[in-house]
């Protein structure tokens, strides 16, 4: 036979290894989904030792030309694969546990799935485009705070995608182990929650008690928990999660405290029919390059929900969303025509207008 021939004939049989392998995928995928519903170990060892051992004996039966260390390292790579398949998908959030953005993650994921607290903006990304995390939940904008510049750093940074968007009403509470309020001597918080309850604390006669920022209001529940003479000022869930009663709901001065996240994933959204898009633009330097690219929109009918100007690395970019997906014939257009300007951030369900 001819080497041409001879790699035909592999190029044969390596389809059907590839058919094969996405077969035993297959069952791989419902012995996952079995293991996941009833709580049971990824891993077994002992299975995986048993199903070598098998293939050893059956090779050395037929008088395979495969070594037993071949078949130990083809097949250990085998497993090592479906164990990752079986895993379930990994979600990473801004952490600690019980942070707004934990329930920003249940809010979309539900309170079982895999969650991987990640205490940077960054590390949530790093996670998602490293594959350790499938999906990555971001603070983006709070209505008091504004923009989230971390976030925009990463988006642009990464090539990822924002795949869903998720609005959280921020509500604070006041829990403490102390049975009255003038039993309480220290306070914990982050700091610009107890900017956000001043009035309250007023109220309640707690505005000179002594008040210690911690770095997230999950933080100062642990730690309120531990001290029978401390209260947090934390969100409900924090509170619950550290066993601590929970005195007074909805502190916060001024109602209507929100915030929005991403989901960011490595894929990007079908159509939906009622989708928002989300883009980063670096516009040339010239006189009326905003309001041109601007008028595009305008003379396409395009709904525009959100334009705000942000610094990357020295250089001047707007962060725009607008309504309609990627895949629309005017959206299509816009992005064909403006290609060097535009870094395309995701199109995914509309859930807000804004915070
Ligand atoms: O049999 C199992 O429990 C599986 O999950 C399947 C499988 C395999 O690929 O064969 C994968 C991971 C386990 O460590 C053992 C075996």
């Amino acid at each position: 036979m001819t080497l041409e021939a001879l790699r035909k004939e592999i190029d044969r049989i390596d389809d059907q290894l590839l058919d094969l392998y996405n077969e035993r995928l297959k069952i791989v995928e419902e012995v996952g989904r079995l293991k996941n519903s009833t709580g049971a170990p990824i891993y077994r060892p002992e299975r995986e030792r048993e199903i070598l051992e098998r293939l050893k004996r059956r090779n050395r039966e037929r008088g395979g030309l495969l070594s037993d260390e071949a078949i130990e390292a083809l097949f250990l790579e085998l497993f090592a694969v479906a164990r990752n398949y079986e895993l379930p998908e990994r979600v990473a959030f801004l952490g600690p546990e019980a942070s707004f953005t934990h329930q920003a993650a249940e809010k979309k994921f539900g309170a079982t799935s895999a969650y991987l607290p990640i205490h940077t903006i960054k590390g949530v990304f790093r996670e998602v485009a490293e594959g350790k995390a499938k999906f990555g939940v971001v603070p983006i904008e709070n209505s008091f705070n504004g923009i989230v510049s971390d976030t925009i750093n990463c988006l642009s940074d990464y090539d990822l995608k924002i795949v869903a968007e998720v609005l959280i009403e921020i509500h604070h509470v006041l829990a403490t182990k102390a049975e009255d309020v003038k039993q309480i001597k220290r306070i914990y918080s982050k700091d610009i929650a107890f900017g956000q309850c001043n009035q309250f604390l007023e109220d309640v006669g707690l505005d000179l008690v002594e008040q210690i920022p911690v770095e997230s209001t999950a933080k100062a529940a642990q730690m309120a928990a531990k001290d029978p003479e401390a209260a947090a000022i934390c969100s409900e869930v924090a509170a619950r999660l550290y066993h601590l009663p929970i005195l007074f709901k909805n502190i916060e001065d001024e109602g209507n405290n929100r915030t929005r996240f991403f989901i960011v994933s490595d894929f990007e959204n079908r159509p939906s029919g009622r989708d928002k898009t989300t883009i980063l633009v670096r516009l040339p330097h010239r006189p009326g390059a905003l309001v041109d690219f601007l008028n595009d929109f305008k003379e396409a009918q395009i709904g525009l929900t959100k334009i705000k100007s942000h610094i990357v690395g020295g250089v001047s970019i707007f962060f725009i969303e607008f309504d309609g997906h990627k895949e629309d014939e005017k959206i299509r257009k816009i992005f064909e025509k403006h290609e060097e300007s535009i870094k395309f951030l995701g199109s995914y369900v509309k859930e807000a207008d804004d915070v």
